[in-house]
């Protein structure tokens, strides 16, 4: 093979021959690789692997791209926007690990304006737009005034107030994020300590923050880039505090970016990883009695008059954690793209990567062959189709609800929580992990900065605490999940994802049917068996936190927290199988296409089932016998799923650029990319390091003398 041949000898030797040259001025031997070796390299490289691949998938890929982007035009429209980002030199990013925390910080504000700039240019329309900066691909100050600041004014402004604030946010006149967590706190939003308190004499509140602890700490583009803010403080009027509720605060002049009198602010420091989530400026923020008008009350929900007298409108208090809701279900969405990124690396290069069972100077084994490698990959692969289409569900869920509160229809607010707060926990631990493990899937090349999977974990773990922290989410579904099983006694029908605990009689005894592992493949089981599983928890639970006959009812819930964790997550799984199967019984158009997402449906549902075996055997749902039907059954799954693998990843449409990847690359041509890349390193900007004659080479000759003086 070319990598152990002589080029890179030579490579070596004439390295340690010249001390100082820059990589731009490449010695001749580099370039001669490097010219010859384009062709050269690519010939020898395993390019045909991923073609091979490709035409053993059984379905029809354009048709399985319209599956999973919703639509044709969806489709059509993702590529453009892709295109267009891959096409820009301004967005590319495959340096971005070797930027320190200023110059990242400065590319990100770059490609924030010149998205801007190209949206205006090109008349883009809001959902390119979106697509635009989800494929420029890059935390920034840009997704919280979109994501937050905008959505909190549309959510909790009066019609007045949006006519007023969202066409400055619109045309970035303002730049805005939501500063809602404090130092001391961020679970617990009541327990919030910034301060507005309400001065009938000029007719403003004025916003403080009492305590070290009560600094605002985390919000996204706070540090250095946002005017404005919608700050949640405590109401405090005619002496009387009526809990949190937002205001916006302007923080910056809109002159010169200096902070406003009374408002101290900058970045909180360095996160997680290189590169990463560092782009983004969290920030910290001060209150010292800061003056704003009463009108800089967020007041669709509730008004301070200008005599100060608190009016509260009559709808539920949690709409104040309307924002919330809305960004859990796109961290949904968003699950599904950081999943399936990471599975469409790991599934291409284990097509091209080889290891073993060479026989007679054959080729080596794909390690995608392996059972192993599959078992382990391919429930990420159908997870993150399942995520796609709950989140798609959950899209559809949120849009049924705000038309409803529109309405004045509250009936579906518990709804809403429970399955955003829910899925939201579920798909980021799982996608969370699935990368780490994708990272592992890929070996040692898996590790290094270039093969992007480094920089997806490290941007995608905060998942897992912001916007609720995920356990603390689990327990709010918990909660609703006693609730209703308290109410089944009382003859109240369970509705929307709950409804199944209405068939109560009969799923806290019935037994599964299953005597063949084939029998696995009928929906009607599977469905069976999670809800079975799902409710039988939840009643165990339920009577454990009464039987507690000595405790308080809260004292009870906090005693079982985790079996009440392990109820929530079988409660969201089957929020997850149940919709899977539903898509699959839709009508899907394309040769092939049903039948593959009929068989990815069915390994995620028995994946489940196979890892969580202990609550489906504790609670009697299934026999030993049937669990390992179930596990017979996946292992034929995975032999089906096999030769479509490459083609299912193909599916997400993902280019290159988004991918940032080299092990993941569309042509499989991995091995001359990596070592391309491995020649960017700022370390080989020169042969000799920096340093070697201050350090290196005193200490070997001081080695050297001491050997000499034996
Ligand atoms: C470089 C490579 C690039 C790769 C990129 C790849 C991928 C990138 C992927 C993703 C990035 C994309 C986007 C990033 C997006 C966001 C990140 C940035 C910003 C983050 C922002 C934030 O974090 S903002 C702060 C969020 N904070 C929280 O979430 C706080 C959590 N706490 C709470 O929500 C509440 O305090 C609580 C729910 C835990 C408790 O509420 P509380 O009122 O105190 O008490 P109760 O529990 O008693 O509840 C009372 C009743 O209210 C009901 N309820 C609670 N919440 C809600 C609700 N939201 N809606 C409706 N009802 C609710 C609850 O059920 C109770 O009801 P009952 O009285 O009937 O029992
Ligand atoms: C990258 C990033 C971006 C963010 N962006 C923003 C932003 O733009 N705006 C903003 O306002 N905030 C933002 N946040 C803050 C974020 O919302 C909070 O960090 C999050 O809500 C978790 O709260 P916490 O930090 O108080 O965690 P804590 O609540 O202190 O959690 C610590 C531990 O305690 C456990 N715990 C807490 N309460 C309970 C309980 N009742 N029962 C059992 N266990 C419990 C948790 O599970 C966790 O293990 C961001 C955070 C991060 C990491």
């Amino acid at each position: 093979m070319w990598r152990g041949g002589s080029n890179t000898r030579t490579c070596k030797r004439r390295f340690f021959s010249s001390p100082t040259r820059s990589r731009h001025h490449r010695p001749p031997y580099i370039c001669r690789l490097h010219s010859r070796g384009s062709q050269h390299l690519k010939a020898m490289a395993e390019v045909d692997h991923l073609a091979a691949e490709r035409a053993t998938a059984r379905f029809d890929v354009e048709e399985m791209k319209v599956a999973w982007a919703g639509s044709r035009h969806a489709v059509h429209v993702a590529d453009r926007m892709a295109r267009l980002v891959a096409s820009d030199p301004v967005f590319r990013k495959d340096n971005r690990t070797m930027l320190s925390r200023k110059e990242l910080f400065k590319d990100t504000l770059r490609k924030a304006a010149h998205a801007w700039k190209r949206i205006v240019e090109l008349r883009l329309t809001e959902e390119e737009a979106d697509l635009l900066r989800q494929y420029v691909d890059q935390p920034g100050y840009v997704d919280l005034h979109w994501g937050m600041f905008v959505p909190a004014i549309k959510g909790q402004g009066t019609e007045e107030q949006q006519h007023k604030w969202l066409p400055l946010a619109y045309k970035f006149q303002i730049i805005g994020c939501y500063a809602q967590t404090e130092l001391g706190h961020g679970s617990n939003v009541q327990g919030l300590e910034t301060t507005a308190t309400f001065d009938p004499k000029t007719d403003e509140f004025v916003i403080h923050s009492p305590t070290l602890t009560s600094s605002k700490w985390w919000p996204g583009g706070l540090g250095k880039a946002s005017t404005h803010a919608v700050v949640y403080a405590r109401l405090i009027t005619e002496g009387k505090d009526y809990g949190i509720h937002g205001f916006i605060v302007q923080l910056r002049s809109l002159e010169d970016h200096s902070p406003l009198p009374g408002v101290t602010l900058g970045d909180i420091g360095g996160k997680f990883g290189s590169g990463a989530y560092n782009s983004m400026d969290n920030g910290v923020l001060r209150f010292d009695h800061v003056r704003i008008p009463r009108d800089q009350m967020l007041m669709r929900l509730s008004q301070v008059t200008r005599e100060g007298k608190y009016v509260h409108s009559n709808v539920p208090k949690q709409l104040l954690y309307g924002t919330m809701v809305y960004v859990r279900q796109s961290i949904v969405a968003d699950a599904s793209k950081a999943l399936s990124r990471a599975v469409c690396i790991a599934v291409r290069y284990s097509a091209v990567r080889k290891q073993f069972g060479s026989q007679d100077g054959g080729p080596e084994t794909q390690v995608l062959n392996y059972k192993t490698q599959q078992s382990r990959l391919f429930p990420l692969l159908a997870s993150a189709y399942a995520f796609r289409f709950v989140g798609d569900w959950l899209n559809w869920l949120y849009t049924d609800v705000t038309q409803k509160l529109e309405a004045k229809d509250f009936s579906t607010l518990q709804e809403a929580h429970a399955c955003t707060a829910g899925l939201k926990a579920v798909t980021t631990s799982v996608t969370a992990d699935a990368i780490e493990e994708c990272r592992k899937l890929c070996g040692g090349h898996g590790y290094l900065n270039s093969s992007g999977l480094p920089e997806l974990f490290a941007v995608y773990v905060p998942a897992c605490t912001y916007e609720g922290d995920n356990v603390v989410l689990l327990l709010q579904v918990a909660r609703i999940l006693m609730k209703t099983v308290s109410q089944l006694a009382s003859g109240k029908q369970p509705v929307g994802t709950m409804a199944y605990m209405g068939k109560v009689q009969y799923l806290m005894q019935c037994k599964s049917a299953v005597s063949s592992a084939e029998d696995w493949l009928n929906p009607d089981a599977i469905q069976e068996a999670f809800e079975a599983r799902a409710l039988r928890m939840a009643v165990n639970c339920a009577q454990n936190i009464s039987q507690a006959a000595s405790q308080e009812e809260a004292a009870g819930f906090y005693e079982r927290s985790p079996d009440l964790l392990e109820a929530a997550v079988a409660h969201i799984q089957l929020i997850i199988v149940t919709k899977f199967i539903e898509k699959v019984h839709q009508e899907i158009p394309g040769h092939g296409v049903k039948e593959q997402l009929q068989a990815l449906c069915n390994v995620y549902a028995l994946y489940i089932l196979h890892k969580h075996l202990g609550d489906f055997l504790a609670t009697g749902c299934i026999t030993p016998r049937q669990g390992a039907l179930a596990n017979e059954q996946l292992g034929k799954l995975y032999a089906q799923v096999r030769p479509n693998a490459v083609a299912l990843v193909d599916a997400f449409n993902y280019t290159d650029h988004y991918l940032g990847s080299v092990l993941g690359r569309y042509d499989g041509d991995v091995y001359p990319a990596l070592y391309e890349e491995a020649w960017k390193d700022p370390l080989n900007e020169t042969v000799v390091p920096e340093g070697y004659h201050e350090y290196l080479r005193p200490l070997i000759k001081q080695q050297q003398l001491k050997l000499s003086r034996l």
